[in-house]
């Protein structure tokens, strides 16, 4: 290698710092940019975080959204791009999105913005949209993911959700406070009306890649414990961290570059099978006697284990999906519960060799072939789901009997 030319990427002498643009202008074939979300309850500190990403970044040219509006925000300070050889953020020619929230009008609005952004291009290489009162993440998501105009030039990175760890049980448990409540509910697909509220907070949980708890130095030890329990129920597949002014230990691939929504890796489903020992039997029947937990067990994590599919299986385990997924029907059971999914993660080893992996958010999932590549512990499957209504042994019996 000629170490005379080649400047290590994360050196930070100002003045050494290769300007990477030019050379990325030249190429037809740009590389996609990531596109994280931060999303989280009024004041649980977004901005403290997005300033700290933007001050203690230095490899990135990180473009900003907020989408929060008032007469006191300055319009220049909404779309900011951090300099990679400085720490000073630098205002852009600014696109403005919805009013306020971007989830209702994201189609027309937010996605003409992005686009609009992305006419900038080579100006930034990440983007950092932050959402203020965004109800539900999980209608934002696969617009980026799949969406074709916006899919081809940027792709969702993760979704960061940030809780204030002094509020946030608060805002599990006041579903009844919740202005959005109600109309979630509705969003939710016309439940009964009998069974509990979700709140904002708990869709924020649910959808998230990354659940930041800051403020901790607002609690006591053990209610910041409480608080990651808590989480942790409601989101098993989430990495979380617990964070004072929003200062998380480490960015690149903790919450930049996440990738999360390309594949899916065993380390993915960590938690969630570390969570699913929370489950068992006896610890529900406890849970179920203690208020608190009864809101949260309407939504929470389940992962269901199961033998490694045959090839002729793929289709059956498919159409199982789309049945779960698209018409909100567990196939092959007498016990129809109501239910609703927020996320999905699954690997699952096939006989031949390959592994089948799953990835899906909402309705929408995507399910791919990975040659190769098990090893020798790969002798379950394993799929992971958040969501409402969620019981394990249910989904199971339904995805055998859907498999046999
Ligand atoms: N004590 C304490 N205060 C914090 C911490 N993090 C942020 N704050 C303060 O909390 C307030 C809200 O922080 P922001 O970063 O603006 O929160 P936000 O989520 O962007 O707020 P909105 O955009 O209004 O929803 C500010 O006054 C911050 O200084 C923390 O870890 N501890
Ligand atoms: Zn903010």
């Amino acid at each position: 290698m000629d170490s005379d030319d080649e400047i290590p990427e994360l050196i930070h002498q100002e003045d050494q710092i290769p300007d990477l643009i030019p050379a990325a202008q030249d190429d037809p074939s740009l590389s996609k940019v990531p596109i994280t979300i931060v999303t989280g309850y009024l004041g649980a500190g977004k901005t403290t975080l997005l300033n700290y990403i933007l001050t203690e970044q230095h490899g990135k040219k990180i473009a900003v959204i907020l989408n929060e509006f008032g007469d006191s925000i300055d319009i220049e300070k909404q779309l900011t791009v951090s300099d990679a050889n400085t720490t000073e953020a630098k205002p852009i020619p600014f696109v403005p999105l919805a009013n306020g929230c971007i989830c209702c009008s994201v189609k027309d609005v937010g996605v003409a913005a992005i686009e609009n952004l992305m006419e900038q291009r080579g100006k930034f290489d990440y983007i950092l949209l932050e959402t203020t009162g965004l109800a539900d993440p999980g209608n934002i998501a696969p617009l980026f993911w799949l969406d074709d105009g916006l899919g081809s030039s940027i792709f969702l990175d993760g979704i960061v959700t940030l809780v204030d760890a002094k509020n946030v049980i608060k805002s599990l448990d006041e579903g009844f406070g919740d202005e959005n409540a109600t109309e979630l509910k509705e969003q939710a697909g016309g439940h009964d009306g009998h069974g509990p509220l979700l709140t904002t907070a708990h869709l924020q949980i649910s959808h998230a890649d990354v659940i930041i708890v800051n403020k901790a130095d607002l609690v006591s030890e053990e209610e910041l414990q409480t608080v990651v329990d808590r989480i942790r129920s409601i989101n098993g597949l989430a990495r979380i961290e617990t964070t004072t002014r929003s200062r998380v230990k480490q960015l690149e691939g903790w919450l930049l570059d996440l990738h999360a929504y390309d594949h899916v890796q065993d380390a993915d489903l960590q938690f969630a099978s570390k969570g699913h020992s929370h489950l068992d039997p006896v610890s529900r029947l406890f849970a179920n006697t203690t208020s608190s937990l009864t809101i949260d067990q309407t939504i929470s994590t389940i992962t269901i284990n199961f033998p490694p599919l045959e090839t002729e299986q793929v289709d059956k385990f498919d159409q199982f999906l789309r049945s779960m997924l698209w018409e909100e029907t567990l196939p092959a059971t007498s016990t129809q519960p109501s239910f609703e999914i927020h996320r999905l993660k699954g690997r699952v080893p096939l006989h031949n060799g390959n592994i089948l992996l799953v990835q899906g958010v909402r309705n929408v999932y995507e399910m791919n072939e990975q040659k190769g590549g098990q090893s020798p512990a790969d002798d379950q499957a394993k799929l992971v789901l958040i969501g409402r209504g969620l019981d394990e042994p249910i989904f199971r019996e339904s995805l055998l009997a859907a498999l046999s």
